[in-house]
This record gives C-alpha cells, structure tokens and sequence, in this order.
C-alpha cells in the first residue's frame, strides 16, 4: 500500500510541527524518517494513524486503509505497568480478525508461540510484561506486529534504549518485511542504520527538506539544512497561516 501526503500540516495550537509536507511513501519499500529533535516525525506518524487531524492537506492510502496499519509508537508512550502476560499482548495484533472479545482459540495461540518464537522469546509466554528488559519489550512489541500481519508497518523510534543484537535481530524483520513486500515507514535517530536497512528517506525539519533515496538524502548539505530549518523554526514556531485561516 502506498501512502501520499498531501500538503499536510498539523499543528499544535495552531503552531506547525508538520508545514505543507507533500510526498509519497513507496510501496513495499523501507523509507526511514530522519530529522533533528522536534522536526515533526511523531507527530507525522500520529497523523498517518488517525490520531491527530491535520489542519490543512491530507493522508491518503492507495491500494488499503488504516485497518492495514500497524503502528509502534515510541516506548515511552507505552503503560508497562499492566498487569498483562506477553501472550496477552501479542493476542491483541490479532484483534481485528477475532474482535476485541473473541477469545484466544488454538490456531491464535499457535500464530502467537510462532511469532514469540522468530523474535527469540520462546519460553516468555506467560511472563508479564513488567518483568522484562527493555530490549525483551520491543522482541514482544514485533511480534505483536507479526501477528497482526499487516500491509504498512509504522515504528517510531523502535530501537531507542534497546540493546545492540536485539537491534540487529529486529532490524533483521524489517529486511523480511521488506522483501515479503510490505511498507514498512521508522523513524530512526540512528544514520547506520538508516544506511544499511532502509534505500528511502524522508528528512525532515518541519518542512520536506529531501525525501527520496538514502544516499542521495543524507548528505551533509541537506543534514545541514534540517537542522537549521529546526533551530529557527523550534523555539517560537509561528502560527500557520492557512492553518489559522481554516480555524
Ligand atoms: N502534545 C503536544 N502539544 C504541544 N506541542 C507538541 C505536542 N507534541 C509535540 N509538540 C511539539 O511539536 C513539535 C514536533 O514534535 P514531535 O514529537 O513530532 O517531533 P519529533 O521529530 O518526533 O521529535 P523527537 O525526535 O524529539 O522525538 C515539537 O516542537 C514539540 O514540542
């Protein structure tokens, strides 16, 4: 599924942290989002789901819709405090095919045993949540994901605070996402990474500074760019104009 933005800007109280970005994410491709602290790469996510409305311009998904979407939002936005087992939570990626009440029936159990087990965590099912690392959270987040087998995968900042092999592993199920020709949109922090997992990149301060492939997007002009178009923009963002027009 392709999903193209479409003059979008969303703001806060009518100050913009996503001003007029139009492009397209390209089909069963791995596009990083990249950009300085405060360019807007949440908040742009949060749009793609339907969680925050924009203010002018549109999301649209062509060939699915937000039923097609899984989306990882950064782990400090996440309540580990439940007290829910690691089954439970992955269970709940297969909602939209059995309803929120449907129960856990043993093909379920099987698919959820089976996506513990590509994320390495076989033996954790019944362990609750607040008893893992970090790192054995965001192997029970993807395989949640696995489960919901979903068209476009959305991750923002997936490997924050997440130790290196379980960076490598889950990196890896990026790749077979990837190649099993899903859309798969992260944000990262981290340039390696981008480089060597994702060919496309949105860079981001705000505004589209370059969008298109990684090579040609990260260079130190462009990074340059990003982060001057930020330190401008961050501490006294001015209301949008269009935005306020449309208020
Ligand atoms: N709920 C909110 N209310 C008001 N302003 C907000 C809110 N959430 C984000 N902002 C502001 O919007 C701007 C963009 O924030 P956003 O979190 O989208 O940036 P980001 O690129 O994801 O940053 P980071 O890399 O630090 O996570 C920032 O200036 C931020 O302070």
């Amino acid at each position: 599924m392709k999903i193209i933005l479409d003059n979008l800007t969303v703001s806060y109280r009518r100050h913009p942290a996503v001003h007029h970005a139009s492009g397209t994410f390209a089909e069963g491709e791995a596009t990083a989002i990249f950009g300085p602290n405060g360019a807007g790469k949440s908040t742009l996510l949060k749009t793609m789901i339907g969680a925050l409305r924009p203010d002018e311009g549109h999301v649209r998904f062509d060939g699915g819709s937000l039923a097609d979407i899984a989306y990882l939002p950064q782990q400090s936005e996440i309540d580990r405090s439940l007290p829910v087992t690691v089954t439970d939570l992955v269970a709940t990626g297969l909602w939209r095919r059995t309803g929120a009440f449907g129960g856990v029936d043993t093909a379920s159990l099987a698919r959820v045993s089976e996506a513990l087990a590509t994320v390495g965590l076989s033996g954790f099912a019944s362990r609750t949540i607040d008893a893992l690392s970090n790192g054995q959270f965001q192997r029970v987040l993807f395989a949640r994901i696995l489960v919901q087998d979903a068209r476009l995968i959305l991750l923002d900042e997936p490997f924050n605070a997440v130790d290196a092999k379980t960076t490598f592993d889950l990196l890896e199920l990026v790749r077979r996402w990837k190649e099993e020709g899903r859309t798969v949109v992260a944000v990262l922090h981290d340039y390696e990474q981008v480089r060597a997992y994702f060919a496309q990149t949105l860079l981001l301060a705000r505004e589209v500074v370059a969008w298109g492939a990684t090579a040609s997007v990260l260079t130190d002009d462009n990074l340059r760019r990003a982060l001057d178009k930020v330190a401008v923009w961050h501490a006294h963002a001015p209301v949008c104009e269009t935005a306020r027009e449309g208020a």
